[in-house]
């Protein structure tokens, strides 16, 4: 299962107003993997992961999804992705079963299957019955985060992209989606994880790609980038790699300024 290459990026080059934010950005991931795309903010990964999507065309190089260049112009791989943003605007006046049932809609699935799924999966992630009946405006961060994960997997994508899925969800869901992620790894499922949290990043990822100014920097199994030499956790390993010491004075010189009234 782990062989068969899901995604290729070869000569990733992109710019905004003539400026370049991804630098020759080259990967391949097999199915099966859980991908720790980390890097500093205004790295590039979200702007890596948009391209993937297919959300925007103008770069260079060539991305290969599901053996399909996605710039062929046949947007079937699409169907096989899911995606939880790192900011999404959610239809508040929509409840979340109404806003859910739009997405299965979207996708092609039939109405009922797809309420009861969209039901069952979010009761197992603690949403009842009369929450998922009220509108999304009156929910609390975890609980969008929570409908925007159920969505990304309604059409049981074989291919994930999840950009900072568990910010805002409590300690207890952050423990089941990181068993969903395993299982549905397992299950030849592949996922690109992007998050700060190094921790959660450390623990889950099988393979763990850094990205410092557009670049990789990194690429390898926590165990693999500790053995080339970067010691300690992932956050000393991402703060050695991307060349950063100074947080002490920073927050020193911080702390300065707040006092200076
Ligand atoms: N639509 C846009 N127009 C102009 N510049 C953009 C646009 N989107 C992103 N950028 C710039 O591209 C660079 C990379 O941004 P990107 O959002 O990919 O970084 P990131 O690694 O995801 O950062 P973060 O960790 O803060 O989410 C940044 O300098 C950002 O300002």
């Amino acid at each position: 299962m782990k062989n068969a290459p899901v995604l290729v990026v070869e000569d990733l080059y992109k710019s905004y107003d003539g400026m370049y934010v991804l630098n020759g950005v080259n990967l391949k991931v097999s199915s099966g993997e859980i991908i720790g795309y980390i890097g500093p903010n205004g790295a590039g990964k979200s702007t890596t992961v948009k391209v993937m999507l297919g959300l925007t065309e103008d770069y260079t190089g060539r991305i290969t999804i599901f053996n399909q260049d996605i710039a062929s112009g046949d947007v079937a791989y699409k169907r096989r992705i899911g995606y939880v943003p790192e900011t999404a605007e959610l239809y508040d006046s929509l409840t979340a079963f109404e806003y859910l049932r739009f997405v299965g809609q979207l996708y092609g699935l039939q109405e009922d299957p797809v309420t009861s799924k969209a039901k069952k999966l979010l009761e197992l992630f603690g949403l009842d019955e009369d929450v998922l009946h009220s509108r999304i405006s009156s929910y609390s961060k975890g609980m969008r985060q929570k409908v925007l994960i159920v969505s990304s997997l309604l059409h049981n994508p074989d291919l994930l992209f999840f950009d900072e899925p568990i910010s805002g969800l409590d300690a207890n869901s952050v423990m089941i989606f990181k068993e969903i992620l395993s299982a549905l790894a397992s299950q030849g499922k592949t996922i690109f994880y992007s998050s700060h949290i190094m921790d959660v990043v450390e623990k889950i990822s099988h393979r763990i790609i850094l990205l410092n100014e557009g670049r990789i920097v990194a690429d390898g199994s926590f165990e693999a980038l500790q053995a080339k030499g970067q010691q300690g956790s992932l956050e000393e390993i991402f703060n050695q790699l991307t060349g950063f010491d100074r947080h002490r004075d920073i927050a020193q010189d911080f702390v300065a300024v707040v006092q200076e009234v």
